[in-house]
């Protein structure tokens, strides 16, 4: 009995553990434990055997003085809980370095691609081919090493044991394997496997665990490190990797397709993820996936807080924010870019009637896609079309529009001014954003299937109004200049006057020492308001508390920089700087 390979898990297997979850904490979620448990018993499951065949033919073996004692066919205890905390340690960096990217945008519809006048066939269904026939030859090759014997013969084991996992998983997961950044799969790869190559190399040479010399090719890759070895270590993090990438290309397929899979449970069973891996991929939806497409470019470009705010969302409602952000940003920028004010109602009107087809289609003799095609630019099709009628309600949306419509209200003459009192600010304030809110939380409701009690309901609704309020504060506070230069002062007039100013100088001069007043005003209220609202978040479903927490203090957060002492709001708009965007993002996921 000794301690040796029990010490390799101590010094070097569950450091990392312990640091990997220390970093992914505030993320976790009910699912992760549910792919990292399902990969982990996949894995024990298929290793036993195939390792337990190895110890009882001596193709490595483990000394009786390094080893605690008990074993489980014959495997001993410190190798069998290598296989759980390998599979944890890299789901859980996979979980991490894949966390930014939006993994949906990446499924590929296999139809015929290219202009309709000149289509081509999708190159996909060729790669996958290739890949098959890639592994398929490693497994025939492998079964000839075995068969060989002597020095071929660990090389050919590890081959032939892991490589029909990774043919299945190809055939399944093949376009995010090829198709996703290598933050999502070759990075979590390498980085874990050579950093056991480095532990492998140290237990070797301690003899920890020993490799018989007749069953290998006597290849080192350095000083340490038999070529099998290094071998074994990257086909098992291949495996681990594909693994989640298979579990994640189910998940997106789930919540991609409402017309494959209508209402998908927050925790699918592994029968339906396999139902959803076999749908043809042209039977994907194009549009739904251009319309995912050109929603995360649109959060990319227009807001850095909402961007980063998003990645820390999960499944389903990081597709239905993604697509309510782009519905609610196309139609704020129709009605601000529009080069009249009545080009600018013109857009309004069509976006009313486009709601009224929508969410009337039943009772309308237009269809919504063709009222789209015929009347809006193609660039806004998708944000339109794929806004998720069925889990937010039309009021939220009319109200939407009625805050565009003030803001048209603005113009020279100070009798029209749309915003006289602070009660005008609260109403059009709570038009623009607090609706912004009520569907957010709407989606979250519908997304985690949570029933709060009908008080509890209308407490957390309140608060999101107040909140959407106070953001809505800070973005007038931040853009004053920015809105001046449109002709707009959303300070209520009645503020203007008390600071002995007029709206027209406003609009000349929106700056200097009564401005900096006003915007102070201004950002006190803000500040009251997210005070007062946000304890309601944690009312909320768990695993949106902190991604919400996130949305809300990284937009705040523009709020504490002009509030700071001799901040000056130069040319265009107050951002936040990278590292403190980041710092505010930790805060938050820790609740700190
Ligand atoms: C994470 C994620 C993807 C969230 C998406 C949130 C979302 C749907 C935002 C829509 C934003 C938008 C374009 C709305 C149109 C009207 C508008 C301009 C509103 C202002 C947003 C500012 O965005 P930005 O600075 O990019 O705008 P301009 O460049 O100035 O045009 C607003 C300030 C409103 C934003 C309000 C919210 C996102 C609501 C936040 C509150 C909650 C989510 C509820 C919190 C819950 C409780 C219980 C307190």
């Amino acid at each position: 009995m000794g301690f040796d390979y029990a010490l390799v898990h101590i010094k070097y297997t569950i450091p990392p553990a312990v640091l990997l979850t220390f970093l992914y904490r505030p993320l976790f979620t009910r699912l992760d434990i549910y792919k990292i448990g399902f990969l982990i018993t996949v894995a024990v499951v298929s290793t036993i055997p195939w390792d337990s065949y190895l110890i009882r033919h001596d193709i490595w073996s483990y000394p009786s003085h390094v080893i605690i004692g008990p074993t489980v066919f014959d495997i001993p205890l410190e190798e069998v809980f290598f296989f759980v905390i390998q599979t944890y340690n890299t789901s859980l960096l996979y979980l991490i370095l894949s966390k930014p990217t939006f993994q949906p945008v990446y499924l590929r519809s296999e139809k015929l691609v290219g202009h309709s006048h000149d289509p081509k066939p999708s190159q996909w269904p060729y790669y996958k081919l290739l890949g098959q026939l890639f592994f398929t030859a490693i497994i025939v090759t492998s079964a000839l090493m075995i068969n060989t014997g002597q020095e071929a013969t660990y090389a050919g084991l590890i081959l032939v044991w892991a490589t029909p996992f990774l043919l299945l998983l190809w055939t399944f997961a093949y376009q995010f394997i090829l198709g996703l950044p290598i933050s999502n799969t070759a990075i979590p790869i390498a980085l874990p496997t050579l950093y056991l190559w480095i532990v492998d190399t140290l237990a070797l040479k301690r003899g920890t665990w020993v490799i018989s010399h007749g069953t290998t090719f006597g290849y080192h890759l350095w000083d340490g490190l038999e070529i099998e070895e290094a071998l074994f270590f990257l086909m098992t993090n291949m495996l681990i990797v594909f693994g989640q990438l298979a579990f994640d290309n189910a998940l997106s397929i789930l919540y991609t397709f409402p017309n494959l899979f209508p209402d998908p449970p927050t925790l699918p069973s592994p029968s339906l993820l396999v139902r959803a891996l076999l749908v043809p991929a042209s039977k994907y939806d194009p549009d739904r996936i251009r319309g995912l497409q050109d929603a995360v470019s649109r959060l990319k470009r227009k807001s850095r807080s909402f961007f980063l705010a998003s990645a820390t969302f999960q499944g389903q409602i990081r597709t239905d924010l993604l697509l309510l952000y782009s519905f609610c940003r196309v139609a704020d920028d129709l009605v601000d870019d529009a080069p009249s004010q009545e080009e600018a109602s013109l857009w309004i009107e069509r976006m009313r009637a486009f709601l009224q087809t929508a969410y009337e289609s039943e009772k309308s003799d237009t269809c919504p896609e063709e009222y789209v095609r015929k009347n809006f630019p193609p660039s806004v099709h998708s944000a339109l079309l794929q806004l998720p009628i069925t889990k937010v309600s039309r009021k939220p949306l009319d109200e939407l529009l009625d805050g565009f419509d003030m803001d048209l209200a603005f113009s020279n003459k100070l009798s029209d001014h749309p915003i006289k009192e602070e009660a005008d600010l609260d109403l059009y304030a709570q038009r623009v954003a607090g609706t912004v809110a009520l569907m957010c939380i709407a989606l979250i409701l519908h997304d985690y299937k949570s029933i709060l009690s009908k008080d509890d309901r209308a407490r957390v609704l309140d608060a999101g109004n107040r909140m959407g309020i106070a953001l809505q504060c800070v973005n007038i506070a931040r853009d004053i200049a920015v809105d001046a230069e449109m002709g707009r002062v959303y300070l209520p007039t009645s503020w203007i006057a008390s600071a002995g100013l007029s709206y027209q100088s406003v609009l000349k001069t929106p700056h200097g020492t009564r401005i900096e007043k006003l915007r102070s005003k201004l950002l006190d209220k803000a500040f009251l308001l997210y005070e007062d609202s946000r304890g309601a978040i944690e009312a909320l479903p768990i695993e949106a508390r902190a991604p919400l927490r996130v949305a809300v203090e990284s937009y705040m957060e523009i709020g504490r920089m002009l509030r700071q002492e001799g901040y000056e709001v130069k040319a265009g708009r107050a951002t936040v700087p990278m590292c403190r965007r980041l710092s505010v993002a930790w805060r938050a996921l820790n609740h700190l």
